[in-house]
């Protein structure tokens, strides 16, 4: 059966499921979010699936949270290392690539991999003088 395009609400609410059970089932970053950040999945999900709504079908007045400064305080408490960065990255792909083919799940998987590097980068300069994004 071919793959469907991540392309409709429908599609970013399950993957943002299949994303979750394998960021949640992975030994390192399972305590970012249960520990370090003590998320209500039921609050969670739907802010996940409304940033991707936002930033895959271009969904206004949706998701406008400042998921930097979001970051940053989890990070505060709990520093990501590069190690985590690219097994978050990892999982997001090959939960794209286990479900979905299309030109939405190709823009999805080059932001992912835009945002986690700017995030790193942002991160990093933020712990060592300053020098963080926004
Ligand atoms: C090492 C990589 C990452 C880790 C460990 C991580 C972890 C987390 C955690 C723990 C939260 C919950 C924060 C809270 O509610 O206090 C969160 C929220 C979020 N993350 Fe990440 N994240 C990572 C990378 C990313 C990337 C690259 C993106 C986007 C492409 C992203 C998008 C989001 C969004 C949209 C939220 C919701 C923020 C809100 O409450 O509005 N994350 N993340």
């Amino acid at each position: 059966m071919p793959r469907p395009d991540l392309d409709s609400p429908e599609q970013i609410a399950a993957f943002v499921d299949r994303f979750y059970a394998r960021l949640l089932a992975d030994p390192a970053l399972r305590p970012i979010f249960i520990d370090a950040a003590a998320i209500d999945l039921p609050t969670h999900l739907p802010r996940i699936r409304a940033y991707w709504r936002k930033m895959l079908l271009g969904e206004r007045g949706g998701y406008q949270r400042h998921t930097m400064n979001i970051h940053r305080a989890v990070h505060a408490r709990r520093p990501f290392s590069a190690a985590d960065f690219e097994r978050w990255l990892a999982l997001f792909t090959e939960t794209l690539d286990s479900y979905y083919a299309g030109p939405v799940a190709e823009r999805a998987r080059r932001l992912a991999s835009r945002i986690a590097a700017n995030m790193q980068a942002g991160l990093d300069a933020t712990s060592d003088e300053g020098q963080g994004m926004r």
